[in-house]
């Protein structure tokens, strides 16, 4: 929808009003046709303004429509015909002008923006390319090199940048609606021929532009293919006549559209988006559960997690008490944090933040905060200590939080007189940087402290998912499995080199093995300590590779017991050229380990595949996923999928984990497993899941029917 008024007897005003985002659906395109057409008829209407209703211009085309044949009038036209307009047209832009809203901006002669407004062609995040002319239009307006960067990387800018870039004409603090019909009316009667951006002439790029933006691509965006479309289609625009550079537009978009990329990039968009509204089995969702706020929240325990914690919430603009006992990791932990506020500062041009932060040794001094989030290291023993000692000094109301990336959430619960109010929030690290937050709900968490641990994830900026508590949560239970499998790999022939080139082809950022090396093998040696995997607690009447009856391979174990842990030790997995150095290389002598182990065990080794690897990896990582959903412990195959790609670098333009299965097909995945299980009977965690059984018994429904099959939540409120 649009709506057209007269304002000042000569300004015809356009306003859209598809709420919440003013989408450019088929009838929203329909209306702005029909209301353009109708200003530019009207002898009395001598300049038009188009803006957007509820403070926002438009967040671009209408994302749901792209999954069914599209309808309604195109926007290529529509916007062309703006453009072609003999009347001063302005684009008032208030909230945001993104993708198709930016397009349309671009289309109008003149744009004012206000200053708190973000204009961007974020399509590329979608497996898209502007094609409503954004690839030609932008690089007219600001220059080739600048419209490349928006484009291939999606980045929205403020108003006030997108003035320095010549996006804008003018930005505004006042009502931008007002200022623009003003302004609209200012420039009537001047000549449009220069302010049709179509008809500009383009600079030349600087050399070697698209040739180094291609293989910064191909380095960053590994296997994606809508950025280099992009900048085929930017580089279009500074070779070809705008006509030719349309039609050039348009033949990659036609590529782009259908791609298997696409499907994987909206469904990521809208799975973000739904697991904002979370529910739990026990019938609590966001709907109807209130979040508390937060103004004062604590930290306990300055290791890499808790500074991480600590900086997030001061970014936030909560005040902290930064609680740690050991008066060196204090001392440590404030340096650290203050550094990274201040860098902050200098990049944000502003006053650091450290005022809101108090470091102390004393927990008493937690008595008044509203929330604590404790992020010791990972002892049950200490934790248990902490939270009996939080439930008596801090006030009645405030919630305690544990930052435990495994451990029982209920059993911490139990030693507080308040279970009602103890939830999980496991950060990732560095959890300054990394966007996921997953919120564990124990037994008897109430919907209050869910809420409110999803409310201040939001304020902290990151994806919140909430999940059940189990062993691992959702994201290191379904991970433990691929490690595991990658370990066997080792085993049986493959080298840690050969199983990263695998899952970096398949867009990994980096292979399990680098990614081992860099979080430090002894990380996983402590847990499966804790586990009784390893170390003092083993049954060793089991045969060495066997453990709790089942397959075990003990590699990652001799080389902790070797001084080798990765990065830190310059040798891990790879070979490192120092202590803390970054570039790994081969390494023969773990070649060599790897040989002797095998011999000392009786191992063959066999030439292993990428596919292979693959499908041991990722098919018994989605196996667990569909155990988790049987379980309820995530509410639907979205929350897995954000989990894994916003914590775990599952490539983006992959959808997620169970994205990437509904994609192979479900019996395929089905198949391999049954294979694989058979060939490997002492793998427990093989064996095909009933859930994926089932789903595969019904004809293998696509993604957004599988909640259909899941146990229904049952309210006991
Ligand atoms: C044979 C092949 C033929 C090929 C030819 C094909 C022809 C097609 C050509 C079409 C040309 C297209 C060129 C243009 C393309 C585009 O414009 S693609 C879209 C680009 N825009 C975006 O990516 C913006 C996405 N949205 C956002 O970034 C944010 O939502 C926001 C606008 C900044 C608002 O943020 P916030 O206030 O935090 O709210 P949200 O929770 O994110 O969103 C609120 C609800 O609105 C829904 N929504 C948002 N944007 C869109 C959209 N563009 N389309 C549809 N729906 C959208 C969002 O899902 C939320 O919904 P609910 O969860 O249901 O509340």
């Amino acid at each position: 929808m649009a709506k057209y008024s007269r304002l000042h007897g000569s300004v015809g005003l356009i306003s859209l009003a598809n709420p919440p985002v003013n989408a450019l659906s088929s009838v929203v395109r329909h209306a702005i046709s029909e209301k353009v057409a109708k200003a530019f008829r009207d002898p009395e209407v001598t300049c038009v303004v188009i803006c957007g209703e509820n403070g926002v211009f438009c967040g671009g085309a209408d994302i749901r429509e792209f999954a069914s044949t599209m309808r309604g009038p195109p926007l290529v036209p529509m916007i062309d015909a703006i453009e072609e307009g003999e009347k001063p047209v302005v684009a008032a832009i208030e909230g945001v002008a993104f993708g198709g809203g930016l397009e349309l901006a671009l289309g109008c002669h003149y744009r004012i923006a206000h200053y708190k407004a973000r204009v961007g062609l974020p399509e590329v995040t979608l497996g898209l390319l502007p094609a409503a002319g954004g690839t030609q239009r932008l690089p007219r307006l600001t220059g080739v090199a600048p419209a490349l960067q928006l484009i291939t990387t999606g980045r929205h800018v403020a108003a006030p940048e997108a003035l320095k870039l010549g996006i804008v004409d003018q930005v505004t603090e006042q009502n931008t609606v007002e200022v623009a019909v003003q302004f609209a009316k200012s420039v009537v009667g001047q000549a449009l021929h220069n302010r049709r951006l179509s008809l500009r002439q383009l600079s030349c790029p600087p050399d070697g532009l698209f040739e180094e933006t291609m293989a910064q691509i191909k380095q960053r965006a590994r296997g994606a293919v809508a950025p280099i479309a992009c900048v085929q289609a930017v580089k279009a625009a500074a070779t070809l006549p705008f006509k030719a550079g349309m039609d050039k537009e348009r033949d990659l978009m036609a590529t782009l559209f259908n791609s298997g990329q696409a499907k994987a990039l909206q469904y990521s968009f809208f799975a973000q988006r739904s697991v904002a509204k979370w529910n739990l089995p026990n019938g609590a969702h966001s709907g109807i559960s209130k979040a508390r706020a937060v103004h004062r929240a604590a930290v306990i325990g300055l290791g890499t997690m808790g500074r991480g914690i600590v900086v997030s919430l001061v970014r936030a603009g909560i005040s902290v008490i930064a609680m740690e006992t050991n008066e060196k990791q204090l001392h440590t932990g404030k340096k650290m944090v203050i550094a990274i506020l201040e860098k902050d500062a200098q990049k944000h041009n502003a006053a650091p933040r450290a005022d809101l932060v108090h470091f102390t040794e004393r927990l008493s001094d937690l008595s008044n905060v509203d929330l604590v989030i404790e992020a010791v290291y990972e002892d049950m023993v200490l934790k248990k200590d902490i939270f009996k000692q939080l439930s008596m000094i801090c006030k009645p109301d405030a919630f305690l939080c544990t930052n435990t990336s495994a451990l029982n959430v209920d059993e911490l619960a139990a030693v507080t007189g308040r279970p009602e109010m103890v939830v999980g929030m496991h950060f990732f690290a560095p959890a300054h940087v990394m966007k996921l937050l997953e919120v564990v709900y124990g037994q008897h968490s109430s919907p209050e402290a869910v809420a409110t641990a999803m409310q201040l994830g939001k304020r902290l900026g990151k994806v919140s998912v909430a999940v059940g508590n189990c062993p691992g949560f959702v994201g290191n239970r379904m991970m433990k499995l691929y490690v595991e499998q990658a370990h066997f790999l080792l085993e049986e022939g493959a080298t840690p080199e050969q199983v990263d080139e695998a899952l970096e082809e398949f867009g990994f950022a980096m292979g399990i093995f680098k990614v081992s090396d860099l979080s430090g093998l002894d990380v996983g040696w402590r847990v499966r300590k804790e586990a009784g995997l390893t170390g003092a607690g083993v049954d060793w009447k089991e045969p060495p590779r066997r453990r709790q009856g089942r397959r075990y391979s003990p590699l990652a174990d001799l080389l902790c017991e070797k001084g080798h842990l990765g990065q830190k030790t310059s040798r891990g997995w790879y070979l490192y050229e120092k202590p803390g150095g970054r570039d790994p290389k081969p390494d023969q002598g773990l070649h060599s380990f790897l040989v002797e182990y095998r011999s000392k065990y009786g191992l063959k080794a066999r030439r292993i595949d990428k596919d292979e690897v693959l499908e041991r990896c990722l098919f018994s990582l989605i196996n667990e996923g569909f155990c988790i959903l049987d379980d309820g412990i995530a509410s639907g195959p979205e929350d897995v999928d954000v989990i894994y790609v916003h914590g775990y670098g599952w490539p983006r333009h992959r959808g997620g984990p169970m994205f990437y299965a509904d994609m192979v097909g479900l019996s395929k995945v089905l198949e391999r497993l049954e294979f694989y299980h058979q060939a490997h009977p002492d793998v427990p965690y093989l064996k095909p899941s009933p859930l994926l059984r089932k789903l595969v018994r019904n004809g293998s429904p696509p993604i957004r029917e599988w909640r259909e099959f899941l146990k229904r939540p049952h309210s006991h409120l």
